[in-house]
């Protein structure tokens, strides 16, 4: 823009010309502003795209552009239509006369309009209002935001400057997860004012997820309070082996053996020097020959055999929304005693006033006022039982998409699961395929329990009375299943399926008594299957691992506690651990399962651990309670062997994910894509691939936004898991090879 001076002195004229370059643009709204409908959708909309790296040579601009734009069609854009078009730069605007016909000038942007206009060339504000006092009168032309004048202090009418700090918010939050927005909005003089921006919020299942996906027991209602209940049973699942046996190749085609030595050159540390610099300066030599070789379990630690003669097994749930997961459990834990008569006639009660009669058995297990009113489980409910054989500990994971996380959180404990399918005729269909909201949950379960370590599946045809109890209908769903679950890596001698009806009580506790089902079944009910599974053996003699899945506080624990499961070792009263990833030690000051106390607890258990000489700050879901001398790595940069499930939209270089490792989800990064491999063979067919599409698989290096606790996979199995999520849908699983970075 040009700007001209025009002064004289004694013995000239002077003319001064000054050109600026405008950087930015800010555009005053006219007196018509959008609505302010317009404006919230405006704010919510999701932060989707990522600027690509256009300094990487390998990069394919061309290829991004497709994607880009393909990505904005989708959503019925195009990137050249006028909806994703920079804002024009300002029309070409005539010099203004310096002298001459008189002119006003703008009360906003400042800029002299010839009096023949009647609002500004520039920024449209109409001349009647630049009669107004300029400075005053800015709020009353711009109504300042109830947000606006939450964040800047200086506005008019805002908070004191205590309460508006972000210290104030820092301080607050470490007494109390609460979001700062929802601080705002209960600060007295904003009260139902501010509405914070829809990306701000956390989801329903990020907010189930932040407290761990976990709820509470069966039989818990002496403690009300869902967060606290969810820990007295978090449950324990030592699940991985010996590191031979991980390497006979488990996960969705991911083995072990096919892993092949990464190609390409990236930033590779020192592994093991990394590895201690993640704690204490001081420890670091100590701590740097260490290695899981090095270390011998105290007698103590070892499992007394003949004290525990039931093996402990952690069974989930899995299956597509309203499959009838939970109404399954819920009966058959009533069927089994694990549910009084008067506690069966209060979910009746409940569920015939809440106009969902049906939902009377699902109760038992949806015990949140948000489930039961919605019909829908949100969180992982936790029950327990008893086999002939077997102490189990049932996790009924949510079917709904929303919920994949919190399946997810769940899963990563599991030693078996059991699949429930509805045979309802188009249901099943689309809980394997399908479209809309619940869509295609079947799959994604079984990919996803499959790839975080179950082998042990059993498939419950479920509802089979609404088809009339059918052989026919039966053997479809059986035909179908069975060679998508083989391709999810699923051996035919580990699964074992089932007709059932929860409705009717067929094959549940008890081989069937309905003739239809009789004429065609008579093999082992539900239960007796359950008893038939293989608890996987723990890890005593290893150092310890403790996976956080939820903190807490109680009167017995107190203040510094959390739930959580022991994948390895073992712990007692008085025992010192290092918590992961601050590396602070602490003692272990209490130990309860589902409320009583414990003097020890080893591999295989759910516990809930009560610390002292620590902060509860440093406690959090996804942390790992170490031996002291052992802790587990905090990877800043670890590799993957991935394998991409049925995506549309291909993985590239920079591309965001959400990863989920055992309790932790975080954003991440992928950084690098260093080779694309044979599924089958596991060799190399390319050195740095542009994209990842469907059903490819992958060495990838991944970048997660902070330090999380994780392990190679084949010396750690339950750590070195991870699944990478975006838009809602699960993009790819894989395992860890290779810890690059450390903290
Ligand atoms: N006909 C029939 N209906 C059933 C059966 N089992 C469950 N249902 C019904 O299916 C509906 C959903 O049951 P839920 O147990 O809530 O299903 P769910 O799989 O736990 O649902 P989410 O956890 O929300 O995914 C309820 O209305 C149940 O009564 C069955 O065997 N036969």
């Amino acid at each position: 823009m040009l700007f001209y001076y025009h002064f004289k002195s004694s013995q000239f004229d002077y003319f001064i010309t000054f050109e600026i370059e405008i950087q930015s643009l800010i555009l005053i709204p006219n007196p018509k502003p959008h609505s302010a409908e317009t404006r919230a959708q405006t704010a919510a909309m999701p932060r989707k795209w990522k600027q690509p790296d256009y300094d990487d040579e390998d990069y394919d601009y061309d290829e991004v552009d497709c994607y880009d734009d393909d990505d904005y069609t989708h959503q019925g854009k195009s990137r050249n239509s006028s909806d994703f078009q920079q804002p024009a730069a300002a029309a070409p605007v005539d010099e203004p006369e310096t002298e001459g016909a008189g002119f006003w000038s703008c009360p906003v942007c400042t800029f002299d309009n010839s009096l023949d206009s009647t609002t500004c060339d520039i920024c449209d504000t109409s001349r009647e209002e630049s009669s107004e006092e300029i400075t005053t009168d800015v709020p009353s032309i711009l109504p300042i935001s109830p947000l606006a004048r939450a964040l800047f202090k200086s506005l008019p009418g805002t908070k004191s400057d205590k309460q508006m700090t972000g210290a104030s918010f820092r301080s607050d939050s470490t007494v109390s997860n609460q979001n700062p927005w929802d601080k705002l909005r209960d600060s007295s003089s904003l009260n139902s004012k501010i509405v914070p921006f829809k990306f701000d919020t956390p989801s329903p299942d990020e907010k189930t997820v932040a407290a761990c996906g976990l709820k509470g027991p069966l039989r818990i209602g002496q403690c009300p309070d869902n967060i606290l209940t969810g820990a007295r049973v978090c449950m324990a699942r030592a699940g991985d082996l010996n590191p031979a046996a991980s390497a006979e190749g488990t996960g969705a085609n991911l083995s072990l053996n096919q892993v092949q030595p990464s190609v390409c050159n990236s930033p590779v540390g020192n592994e093991s020097s990394s590895r201690a610099s993640s704690i204490p300066n001081k420890l670091a030599d100590k701590l740097r020959g260490l290695t899981i070789e090095s270390y011998i379990p105290e007698s103590w630690m070892l499992q007394d055999s003949d004290k525990d003669s039931k093996q402990l097994l952690h069974l989930i749930v899995v299956g597509h929304v309203d499959a009838g997961k939970s109404t399954l459990m819920g009966r058959i834990l009533h069927l089994l005693g694990q549910v009084t008569q008067k506690e069966m006639h209060k979910n009746e009660k409940e569920s015939k006033q809440q106009g969902k009669g049906s939902f009377a058995y699902a109760f038992v297990l949806d015990e949140g006022a948000e489930e039961r009113a919605r019909g829908v489980t949100m969180r992982v409910a936790v029950a327990h039982f008893e086999t002939s054989k077997l102490r189990v500990v049932l996790l009924d994971a949510p079917g709904h998409k929303d919920f994949v996380p919190n399946m997810i959180s769940g899963a990563s404990q599991a030693d078996s699961a059991i699949l429930v399918v509805d045979a309802s005729i188009g249901a099943f269909e689309a809980g394997l395929e399908g479209e809309g909201q619940g869509r295609g949950q079947t799959r994604e379960h079984a990919q996803l329990v499959r790839s975080l370590g179950v082998e042990q599946l059993i498939v419950a045809v479920n509802k089979l009375d609404a088809v009339g109890f059918s052989k026919q209908r039966f053997d479809v769903i059986k035909n179908t299943l069975q060679p998508f679950l083989r391709q999810c890596g699923f051996k035919d001698g580990y699964v074992q399926w089932v007709p059932v009806s929860a409705a009717e009580n067929q094959n549940l506790t008890t081989t069937t008594t309905d003739p239809a089902l009789k004429a065609w079944y008579g093999g082992p009910c539900l239960v007796e299957l359950v008893d038939s599974l293989e608890p996987p053996r723990r890890l005593v003699s290893r150092p310890l691992r403790l996976v956080i899945a939820e903190v807490m506080s109680s009167r017995t624990l107190g203040p510094s506690a959390f739930g959580g499961k022991l994948e390895s070792g073992a712990i007692r009263i008085g025992t010192k651990v290092r918590v992961m990833p601050s590396g602070v030690v602490a003692t272990v000051k209490c130990i309860e399962q589902q409320g009583h106390h414990l003097a020890l607890a080893r591999a295989g258990e759910g516990v809930d651990v009560g610390l002292h000489g620590i902060d509860p700050g440093m406690l959090a879901p996804g942390g790992v309670v170490c031996h002291p001398d052992y802790p587990v790595p905090v990877a800043i940069r670890f590799e993957v062997r991935l394998l991409t499930l049925d995506i549309s939209t291909p993985i590239l270089k920079g591309s965001q994910v959400d990863l989920h490792v055992h309790h932790a989800r975080l954003p991440a990064r992928v950084d690098h894509l260093v080779s694309l491999l044979d599924p089958k063979k596991g060799t190399v067919l390319r050195q740095c691939p542009r994209r990842l599409t469907a059903n490819q698989s992958a060495i990838v290096e991944i970048v997660p936004d902070e330090g999380v606790c994780i392990e190679k996979y084949i010396d750690f199995r339950v750590l070195g898991r991870v699944a990478l999520r975006e838009g809602g849908k699960t993009i790819a699983v894989g395992i860890v090879t290779r810890v690059i970075d450390t903290n």
